[in-house]
C-alpha cells in the first residue's frame, strides 16, 4: 500500500492537478473550436422585407423581396420571396373610374400582409413604380392620371406597411434597373464580372440596356446612365423606346395596314381563319397611334387572318422608321445605339412569347427559327384554339404576331445578326427571382448596393474555423507531449505486489 502511495505521489499522471489540468485543457479547446465554428454563422435566420408594385401598363405585379436582418447595411443578398399579381388590367386603364385602380390592389395588398411577419410590417418599404401605361395617359390626360396615383396613394396607405410613394418610372429608370436585377441576380456586381444586356418588353415599351465596349462618353447623354456599384464604375447605355411595347406596336401595324383602305384588314400576321369585328375607336384610343385615324371611318372593321409569315415581316417593318439617324449610328427612329456588346438576358414579353413558340433556345440558327415561325403563323386558326385550350384566346391570336415582331425588333431594330443571337437568352427567372426593373429599384432606393466594396474580413469563415482548429490540436498536442516528458518510465516504476 505505501508503495502505491508513493507511486501515485510521483507520477503526475495521477495527481488531482495533473487531472484538472488535462480536463480544462480539454473543455477549453472544445471550448475554443465551438466558439470559431459558431461566430459568423448565421443562427436561426432573421429576414427584413421589401414590397414594390409594378404598375405596367397591361397589369400590375406585387414582389416581396426578402434579406437577411442580421447583416450590417442591410448587405446580405436580396431574394423573391413572394409574387401577386393583380386581378384585372393595368391602373391606367382606370382613367374613368381612378378608385377602382386603388380597389384593384387590395387583394394582393391583403396577401402582403400575410406573407410578411406582422413585427415587421411597420418597418417594410412598400413602393409603387409606375411604367409605359401611365406615361401614356399622362401624356394624353394628366389630369386623370394624377387621379389614378391618388387613388393608389390612398389605397396603399391603408396598409401597415412604410409606404414610401407611387410614381412614375422614367423610360431610363426602367431601363437601368432592369440591368441592375439581372446583374444583381447573376452575382455579377459585387464579383466586378463582365455585365449582361437587358431587354424588356413590356405591352406599351421596351427597353434594352448594356455595357458597350470602350465605350467611355456617349454621344447621346439621354441614353448614358453611370453606376458606382461595390467599388466598379459602370458606364451604362439605355433606351425606351415607348409605343414600342407589343400591345401598341400591334396598334401601330393595324393602324399602319388601315391605310389600305378602311373597313377591313387582311392581316398575315394572324392565323388563316382568324376572323373578329374589332372596334376603330378602340383601336385608335391611344396616342401611339390616334394622330393616324383615318377620317370618316366605320366604326368597326372586320380583322382577317391570312398566316404568312414573309408578309408579316414586311408589315412589321413598316412599324420601324430607319431613315434618319443624326449620330454615328442608330437602332431606329433616329434613336442613337453603340454596338452590341457582351451576352443580353431577355424577360417579360420576350419570355413569354419565346416560350409559347418553343423558340427559346438561340443556340438554334435564326434561318430555323424564322421557319418554324412560318409554320406556326400558317396554322389554321381552329387548330390553334383546339391545340391550347388552356391558353386565353388573346394571348393565343397574337403569338405569330408578337414573335414576328421579336425577331425584327432584335434584328432590324437593335442589329443582333445571325451570331450574337446566340448571345440572347430568353429568361423569367434568376436564381428565383422574376427578371424585371422591380429589385433593381429596390436595391437602389433602400441603398442595398453599396458604392464601394464592403470590407471584407481577410479569411472567410471557413477558414477561422481552420486556423483555429489547428491551433487547438497544437496546444493538445503539445500538452500531451509535455505530459509525457514528466511521466516516469515504466521501468523505473515500482512493482505492485
Ligand atoms: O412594361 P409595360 O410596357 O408598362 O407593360 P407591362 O409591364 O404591363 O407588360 P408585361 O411585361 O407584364 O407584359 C408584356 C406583354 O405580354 C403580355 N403577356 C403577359 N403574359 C403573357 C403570356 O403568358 N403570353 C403572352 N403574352 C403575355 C401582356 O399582356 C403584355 O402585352
Ligand atoms: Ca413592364
Amino acid at each position: 500500500m505505501s508503495a502505491q502511495r508513493e507511486m501515485k505521489e510521483k507520477n503526475p499522471w495521477h495527481t488531482p492537478v495533473t487531472i484538472s489540468i488535462t480536463v480544462i485543457g480539454v473543455i477549453a479547446i472544445v471550448a475554443l473550436v465551438t466558439v470559431a465554428v459558431l461566430q459568423n454563422k448565421p443562427v436561426p435566420q432573421k429576414y427584413k422585407y421589401g414590397i414594390v408594385l409594378d404598375a405596367g401598363s397591361s397589369h400590375t405585379a406585387l414582389y416581396i423581396y426578402k434579406w437577411p436582418a442580421e447583416k450590417d447595411n442591410n448587405t446580405g443578398r436580396v431574394e423573391q420571396e413572394h409574387s401577386c399579381k393583380v386581378k384585372g388590367k393595368g391602373i391606367s386603364s382606370y382613367a374613368e373610374t381612378p378608385w377602382q385602380a386603388g380597389e384593384s390592389l387590395t387583394e394582393c395588398m391583403e396577401d402582403a400582409v400575410k406573407q410578411v411577419p406582422t413585427k415587421r410590417h411597420f418597418e417594410t418599404p412598400l413602393y409603387l413604380g409606375a411604367t409605359a401605361g401611365m406615361r401614356l395617359l399622362h401624356m394624353e390626360n394628366s389630369v386623370a392620371s394624377d387621379k389614378v396615383f391618388q387613388a393608389v396613394e390612398k389605397s396603399l396607405q391603408k396598409f401597415p406597411f412604410s409606404y414610401q410613394g407611387a410614381r412614375m418610372l422614367s423610360g431610363q429608370e426602367e431601363g437601368a434597373f432592369g440591368w441592375v436585377t439581372v446583374n444583381y441576380l447573376d452575382d455579377r456586381l459585387k464579383q466586378g464580372l463582365e455585365t449582361t444586356g437587358a431587354l424588356d418588353l413590356g405591352g406599351a415599351s421596351t427597353q434594352i440596356s448594356f455595357v458597350p465596349k470602350n465605350y467611355i462618353i456617349s454621344e447621346s447623354p439621354s441614353n448614358s446612365v453611370t453606376f458606382r456599384l461595390y467599388g466598379n464604375d459602370y458606364n451604362l447605355y439605355t433606351h425606351s423606346f415607348l409605343c414600342y411595347g407589343k400591345d401598341q406596336v400591334l396598334r401601330l401595324a393595324l393602324a399602319h395596314q388601315t391605310k389600305s383602305g378602311p373597313g377591313e384588314i387582311a392581316d398575315p400576321c394572324f392565323h388563316p381563319g382568324y376572323s373578329e369585328s374589332k372596334n376603330y375607336s378602340v383601336l385608335y384610343d391611344s396616342p401611339c397611334v390616334s394622330d393616324r385615324k383615318p377620317q370618316g371611318a366605320p366604326v368597326t372593321f372586320h380583322h382577317k387572318g391570312e398566316g404568312n409569315f414573309q408578309q408579316c415581316q414586311e408589315v412589321v417593318k413598316n412599324v420601324f422608321n430607319f431613315t434618319s439617324c443624326k449620330y454615328s449610328r442608330c437602332s431606329f427612329n433616329g434613336v442613337f445605339q453603340p454596338p452590341l456588346h457582351g451576352q443580353f438576358g431577355a424577360f417579360s414579353a420576350y419570355y413569354y412569347v419565346m416560350d409559347f413558340l418553343n423558340l427559346t433556345d438561340t443556340s438554334v440558327p435564326l434561318t430555323t427559327v424564322k421557319d418554324k415561325l412560318a409554320k406556326h403563323c400558317a396554322t389554321p386558326w381552329n387548330q390553334i384554339i383546339q391545340q391550347h385550350p388552356e391558353i386565353h384566346v388573346k394571348y393565343l391570336a397574337e403569338y405569330c404576331f408578337s414573335g414576328a415582331y421579336i425577331l425584327t425588333l432584335l434584328t432590324e431594330g437593335y442589329n443582333f445578326t445571325s451570331e450574337s443571337y446566340s448571345s440572347i437568352k430568353f429568361i423569367k427567372k434568376i436564381k428565383g427571382s422574376d427578371a424585371g426593373w422591380t429589385l433593381g429599384y429596390m436595391l437602389n432606393l433602400t441603398n442595398m448596393i453599396p458604392a464601394e466594396a464592403p470590407d471584407s474580413p481577410p479569411l472567410p469563415h471557413a477558414g477561422y474555423v481552420s486556423i483555429v482548429t489547428v491551433i487547438a490540436l497544437l496546444i493538445f498536442t503539445l500538452f500531451i507531449i509535455f505530459l509525457c516528458r514528466f511521466r516516469p518510465s515504466s521501468s523505473k516504476q515500482p512493482q505492485i505486489v
